[in-house]
């Protein structure tokens, strides 16, 4: 019964944050973009990046892109999280470089298209990143994460949990996305540091 209402209150907190970042203005979301770019340029997990993935933004995320030309500046290796066509609810990472062919997903949100990703040579595995950006609807001073609810990031860094290579996961969102606590579900996979555009949170 408390895990239902938990659930609950999850889903309606959810909606809420959603519902605060799609409010910002597009003179706000420029601002907030070009303010989270400078903080993580400067933020020693990504000076030392050399395989990293980021997201392209949809409904008023905040947005990363940005740092994509000081990322192809320093030969980075970038990546996008795609929609894995076999296995629901778990992503890939798929080269972005200039020439990547574009689509939309079935979220409205553009991605490598699938005879592209489908080629091996054009993806990594999720445990040879070394850096990955992950877009947040909410999150805490303890940088405690919330997603879409779909679980995807969960899933596709379960490995995490056990032993071996561990990527460092940056997490991204709006000032106006934080909350006061967050639930940590098992599942939940810990982010070392919560970037946005005033402040940057560290694990504790
Ligand atoms: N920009 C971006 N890319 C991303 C993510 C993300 O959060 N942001 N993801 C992070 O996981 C993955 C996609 N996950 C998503 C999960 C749910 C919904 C979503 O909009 N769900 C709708 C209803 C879905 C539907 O149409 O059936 C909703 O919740 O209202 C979108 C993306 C991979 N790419
Ligand atoms: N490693 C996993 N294996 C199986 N199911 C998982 C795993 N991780 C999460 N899930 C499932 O995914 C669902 C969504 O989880 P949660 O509400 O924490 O989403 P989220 O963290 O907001 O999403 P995301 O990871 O996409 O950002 C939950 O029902 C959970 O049971």
């Amino acid at each position: 019964m408390e895990s239902l209402h938990r659930d609950v209150d999850k889903r309606a907190l959810r909606r809420f944050l959603r519902h605060q970042r799609r409010a910002l203005s597009q003179h706000e979301q420029r601002l907030a973009a070009q303010r989270l770019c400078k903080q993580l340029k400067s933020l020693p997990e990504i000076r030392r990046a050399r395989r990293l993935s980021l997201y392209l933004p949809v409904n008023g995320e905040i947005d990363p892109t940005p740092l994509l030309p000081w990322l192809r500046q320093r030969n980075v290796d970038i990546y996008l999280p795609v929609l894995c066509p076999f296995s629901a609810n778990r992503l890939w990472f798929v080269a972005y470089r200039p020439d990547t062919p574009m689509v939309k997903n079935r979220f409205g949100i553009w991605e490598p298209d699938v005879r592209f990703s489908a080629q091996r040579r054009n993806r990594l595995p999720t445990w040879a990143l070394d850096t990955l950006i992950v877009p947040l609807v909410g999150f805490d001073a303890n940088a405690n994460r919330m997603g879409m609810g779909g679980g995807f990031y969960d899933r596709s860094l379960a490995f995490m949990h056990r032993p071996g290579p561990s990527p460092t996961l940056i997490g991204v969102a709006h000032a106006c996305q934080q909350v006061a606590s967050l639930p940590v579900e098992p599942w939940d996979v810990p982010l070392q540091v919560v970037v946005s555009d005033q402040d940057c949170f560290r694990r504790q």
